[in-house]
């Protein structure tokens, strides 16, 4: 494998949140040791899983290589570990690059013409590419050719330039921000979904194993309960109650150690950590449930807009518990359950705020 280390930093760094679906530092170093090796270790994505098993199956059949692959789904859902095991499957090197790293053409030129043959290239948040460099992909992936432009002015030419067949394998968190023209060169889209919490606990299960850590099917449950359809959360939850049985019990993670530990890292039953809490119950609390301005809800979080409409607010609206409207944000009889409180008229579900978020 060869890393592109010149990538700038990208939007898929850490955000700073133990629920955050971006990778944080320690995830980088430890989820080369979790990530599945074979499309048969990868968990849930059947239909993603059974359609590549058949583009992958047949390519090799014919001796030929793999047909360009596009992937789009949140962040830490598994594009990256897919794109490896792309290149495992067809037995290929593979390279790692992102979007952002590639400002200029050449750039992708310089890529592009030192791949050997077979090689998957894998480029994370393809969407994030700059228009020349976009268009000098459409030709190397339909023609594997590419126009290299020497010198400036009315005196530049291009000198073609051909290059040995390839796979791009593209990930992307906004399918809909790619130009049809690029979208369209990719034999095969994917979609993958978010991950039911079964699904989760054979993840939990399968990184207990590989990181030596004693763990029983309700501990399992319970950190899967908690990680928002991810698995990454997953394996960063894992990791964190893994600690917290270590120097607080014997080691072995059951229910209640994992419930304890989860309480001590505010992240609550349904996954949400305190600053998904601090909107529902500002919302709740000041605001009668709403409809609420975004700007007046942030300032009475204390956060800046964008935090609150882009870390806070997509799962809130995921989970049901929050929606946009046109005339502000609104909280669902949902969010008035979750935190125990009674809507104004004292109609629907919820209680007397007194309810156990954190089950431990
Ligand atoms: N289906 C799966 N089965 C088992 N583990 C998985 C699966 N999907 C992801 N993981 C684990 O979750 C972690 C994150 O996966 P990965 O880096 O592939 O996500 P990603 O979608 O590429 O994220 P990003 O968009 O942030 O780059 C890895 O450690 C990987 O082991």
């Amino acid at each position: 494998m060869n890393w592109d280390d010149t990538a700038p930093p990208t939007d898929t760094d850490a955000d700073g949140r133990l629920v955050g679906a971006a990778a944080d530092g320690e995830d980088q170093a430890v989820e080369a040791a979790l990530r599945p090796k074979s499309l048969a270790e990868f968990v849930g994505q059947e239909r993603v899983r059974e359609q590549l098993d058949l583009v992958l199956k047949a390519a090799r059949q014919r001796g030929a290589t793999a047909d360009h692959v596009l992937l789009s789904g949140a962040p830490g859902l598994g594009k990256t570990t897919l794109s490896m095991i792309i290149a495992a499957e067809m037995e290929a090197p593979i390279r790692i690059t992102s979007g952002p790293a590639i400002q200029h053409a050449g750039d992708l030129a310089a890529i592009l013409s030192s791949l050997q043959e077979g090689e998957v290239l894998f480029l994370d948040e393809i969407h994030r590419m700059s228009r020349p460099a976009e268009e000098m992909l459409y030709m190397a992936m339909e023609d594997f050719r590419v126009d290299v432009i020497v010198g400036k002015g009315p005196g530049a030419t291009a000198i073609p330039l051909e290059l040995p067949p390839f796979t791009l394998v593209g990930a992307t968190t906004r399918a809909g921000l790619l130009p049809p023209p690029l979208r369209d060169r990719f034999g095969f889209t994917a979609h993958m979904e978010f991950y039911e919490p079964g699904e989760l606990e054979r993840v939990i299960h399968r990184s207990a194993d590989l990181l030596d850590v004693t763990i029983d099917p309700d501990g399992a449950a319970e950190i899967a309960g908690r990680s928002r359809g991810t698995p990454r959360i997953s394996n960063r939850l894992l990791r964190r109650v893994r600690d917290y049985a270590q120097v607080k019990a014997d080691g072995a993670i059951t229910r209640d150690i994992a419930a304890a530990a989860l309480k001590v890292y505010e992240v609550d039953k349904r996954g949400l950590d305190r600053l998904d809490r601090a909107v529902l119950a500002a919302l709740l609390k000041l605001f009668g449930g709403g409809p609420v301005g975004l700007s007046t809800l942030s300032v009475a979080v204390g956060e800046e807009r964008e935090t609150v409409e882009e870390v806070a607010e997509p799962f809130l609206v995921r989970e049901g518990l929050l929606a946009r409207t046109p005339r502000g944000r609104v909280a669902t009889p949902a969010a008035w359950a979750h935190l125990g409180l009674v809507p104004p008229q004292g109609a629907g579900p919820g209680g007397n705020g007194q309810q156990d978020l954190f089950g431990a």
